[in-house]
Order: structure tokens, then C-alpha cells, then sequence
């Protein structure tokens, strides 16, 4: 097998009542939240299908089922946490991830340098190898109506080198 893979990851909440979103896990206040089980937190979770994605793990509501209580509001910085540990386990680490976020409102542009800290410690990889962008839609398709947020992911993991076994001369 390949030391190197690839991920992609696509998720999409709703806006509903609220008075904020959580992006990258940036509390950013708006006059709208969005409808999740979690914290719905659409960026994390398209970032975890991608993770997810390049071992073949299936995808995030497959280890953080939507019908268990136990994700009730989770944060989901936890659940990255949870899945860059499976990645561990299984000898994998992030080399570098790239993201696009998709909205007309809020502005994001004043809160990617935050989100790209917050996923570059959760990730256990340097900021500079985690890219966080934000487009609108140019008010097309649902995401330009401001009926919800979507994000998109890719990855790219690498097999963590075995540890070093000089052979004695
Ligand atoms: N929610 C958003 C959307 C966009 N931005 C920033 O504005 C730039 C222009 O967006 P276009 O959709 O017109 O290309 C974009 O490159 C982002 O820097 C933003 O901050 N928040
Ligand atoms: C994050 C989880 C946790 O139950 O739920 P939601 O916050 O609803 O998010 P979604 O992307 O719809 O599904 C994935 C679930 O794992």
C-alpha cells in the first residue's frame, strides 16, 4: 500500500434560530445558528469525512451516530480529535488539509486565521499546512439564499515511518 493518501469530505447544516455559528470552532456571532445534533459545526465535519475518507473509514456519522445522545451538542472539535486518533492508531498523520467554506453571511475573512489555529492543534500539524477559505455562492443555489452553510474538505495522510532499527554492524 501507498504511504500516501487522499481524503475529500462535503457537509451541510441548515440555518435555524440562534444567535451564532461555529465554524473551525470559532464562535462567530450571527443572527441565525445552524440546525444540527452537534454543534454543527459544518467545516469539522467535512474535515473528519475527508480524514475519515483516505484510510476508508466510512464516514462521520457512521462513528458519531446523529440518533446517539451521547453527541447531543457535542463540540466537534472532539470529534476531530477522536478521528486524527484513529488515524494515529492505524501508523497515518496529516500532511496537510485545504478547505472551502461556502456562505453569504457571516463574513469569514476576520476569523480564518482562528479557525486555522484551532485545526492545526486538533490536526497536530503546522498552520501553514492547513488551508481555511470562504467563498459566497454569488446568492446562487441554497447556500446564496442563506438557507444553510456547506464545506469542503481534502486531505492528504501519510504513513507514519516505522521507528528506526539499526542493524548492529
Ligand atoms: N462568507 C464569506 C464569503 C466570502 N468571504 C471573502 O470574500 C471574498 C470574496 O468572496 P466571493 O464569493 O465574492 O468570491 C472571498 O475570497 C473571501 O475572502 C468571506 O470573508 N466570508
Ligand atoms: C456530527 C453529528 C454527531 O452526531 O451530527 P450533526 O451535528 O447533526 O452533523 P451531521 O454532519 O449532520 O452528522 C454527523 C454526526 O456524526
Amino acid at each position: 500500500m501507498s504511504g500516501v493518501r487522499i481524503g475529500t469530505g462535503y457537509d451541510v447544516h441548515a440555518f435555524g434560530d440562534g444567535t451564532h455559528v461555529v465554524l473551525g470552532g470559532v464562535r462567530i456571532t450571527h443572527v441565525r445558528g445552524l440546525v444540527a445534533h452537534s454543534d454543527g459545526d459544518v467545516l469539522i465535519h467535512a474535515l473528519c469525512d475527508a480524514l475519515l475518507g483516505a484510510l476508508a473509514l466510512g464516514d462521520i456519522g457512521r462513528h458519531f451516530p446523529p440518533g446517539d445522545d451521547h453527541w447531543r451538542n457535542a463540540d466537534s472539535r472532539d470529534l476531530l480529535r477522536a478521528v486524527v486518533a484513529m488515524l494515529h492508531e492505524r501508523g497515518w498523520r496529516v500532511g496537510n488539509v485545504d478547505s472551502v467554506v461556502v456562505c453569504e453571511r457571516p463574513k469569514l475573512a476576520p476569523h480564518i486565521e482562528a479557525m486555522r489555529a484551532n485545526l492545526a492543534a486538533d490536526l497536530r500539524i503546522d498552520a501553514d499546512a492547513v488551508g481555511v477559505k470562504a467563498t459566497t455562492s454569488e446568492r446562487l443555489g441554497f447556500t446564496g439564499r442563506e438557507e444553510g452553510i456547506a464545506a469542503h474538505a481534502v486531505v492528504l495522510v501519510t504513513r507514519t515511518p516505522p521507528p528506526h532499527n539499526p542493524t548492529p554492524a
